[in-house]
């Protein structure tokens, strides 16, 4: 590429988002204590880019998408203070959160901005693209639930985001539904909109198993950025695991900076034990790939499955017919409520009760 992303030094770079993304599967309670030890080890492994945020973006700390334990800024600022080598990224989403939010973050000492919106909305992004290259930080499209748009409408997008400011803009894979052919698919759109101005990224999930496939077939087919997390640790199955890319890629002679040995040591000496639940493939997550929801919809649904007595699958089952992107997170509530009606009706029918 010729653009000015500060990426030029490796064939790949890995963007590790466990203590981002991860941050759903621990339902937004990390300690200052595990951020700083997983930077510790990231940083100590090689790893250039570690996201550090709540799971839903700065500002995302909300009745609707779950409270942090521990202030983001407060967590950025530790993270800032622990890297050596290591850059902090946060994630925002235009609308949760604000260029104030990014402000602060920056002030906290994080130096790359990745800007979210859903598939076919970069448009909102462009004043937070414009903030984020005046503060002087490097800058990062995220372009969640992909599978909905065919590649050329996400190519127009990635257009949009770089247009107002992005140097990189990732193809994400926010509902773990692309299946390999459908990711190299996209990512190509994207290398040949926006390739000779721009990186292209790639951010997986795991749900139909996929996500370190894809990452491969992105690297092969011109994506220079790929995203992961330490024991997959993310929403859903969880995203591609970091010291799974580190393996594979070292095995396909594909420089990355990050020594698979020591994200090895990472993953199983300093996150594994903090996780309360290992994120994997079971009916309700692999539903969420079949289905094409977020991801991040996962713990929502299993807290209405437990309140109202119906199941997660068929609660993520629904949201997937009805559409829903991030933001919609209430509405599994309304599908709960749904289900129990309709549970209710079939019990009253079968007694024979009109
Ligand atoms: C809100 C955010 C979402 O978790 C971003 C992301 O990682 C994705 O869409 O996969
Ligand atoms: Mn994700």
């Amino acid at each position: 590429m010729t653009g000015d992303s500060a990426n030029t030094q490796r064939a790949l770079r890995i963007t590790d988002s466990t203590l981002r993304d991860g941050s759903h599967a621990m339902a937004h309670q990390f300690t200052e204590e595990q951020v700083r030890a997983t930077v510790h080890a990231l940083d100590a492994a090689g790893v250039e880019v570690v996201e550090v945020s709540h799971g839903d973006g700065l500002g995302g700390s909300s009745f609707n998408y779950g409270f942090s334990r521990t202030d983001e800024i407060a967590l950025i600022r530790a993270a800032v203070d622990e890297a050596t080598r290591a850059r902090i990224a946060v994630l925002l989403l235009p609308g949760l959160g604000t260029v104030e939010d990014l402000r602060r973050a920056h002030g906290a000492g994080a130096s790359v901005a990745r800007i979210a919106t859903h598939c076919t909305e970069a448009d909102v992004s462009v004043q937070h693209f414009g903030a984020a290259r005046d503060l002087g930080m490097e800058t990062v499209g995220f372009l969640m639930l992909s599978h909905r748009a065919t590649p050329a409408a996400l190519a127009a997008q990635a257009r949009i985001m770089v247009d107002a400011g992005a140097q990189c803009v990732y193809v994400v894979d926010s509902a773990g539904a692309l299946v390999l052919h459908d990711a190299q698919a996209r990512i190509k759109a994207l290398v040949d909109e926006i390739g000779d101005q721009a990186e292209v990224g790639f951010h997986g999930h795991q749900n139909l198993s996929l996500g370190v496939a894809n990452s491969v077939l992105a690297f092969q087919t011109g994506a220079r950025q790929i995203d992961g997390a330490l024991c997959a640790l993310g929403a859903g199955a969880g995203n591609s695991p970091t010291e799974v890319l580190a393996a594979v890629f070292s095995r396909l002679g594909v420089d990355t900076g990050v020594d698979p040995r020591a994200a090895l040591a990472a993953a199983e000496d300093v996150v594994r034990p903090y996780i309360p639940r290992l994120p994997w493939m079971d009916r309700a997550s692999i539903v969420q790939g079949f289905a094409g929801v977020y991801s991040s919809f996962l713990l929502h649904a299993e807290r209405a499955a437990a309140r109202y007595g119906v199941p997660a699958h068929e609660i993520l089952q629904r949201a997937g017919e009805a559409g829903y992107v991030g933001g919609q997170e209430d509405m599994i509530i309304d599908i709960a409520l749904q289900l129990v009606q309709e549970r209710d009706m079939g019990d009253l029918a079968a007694a024979g009760v009109r």
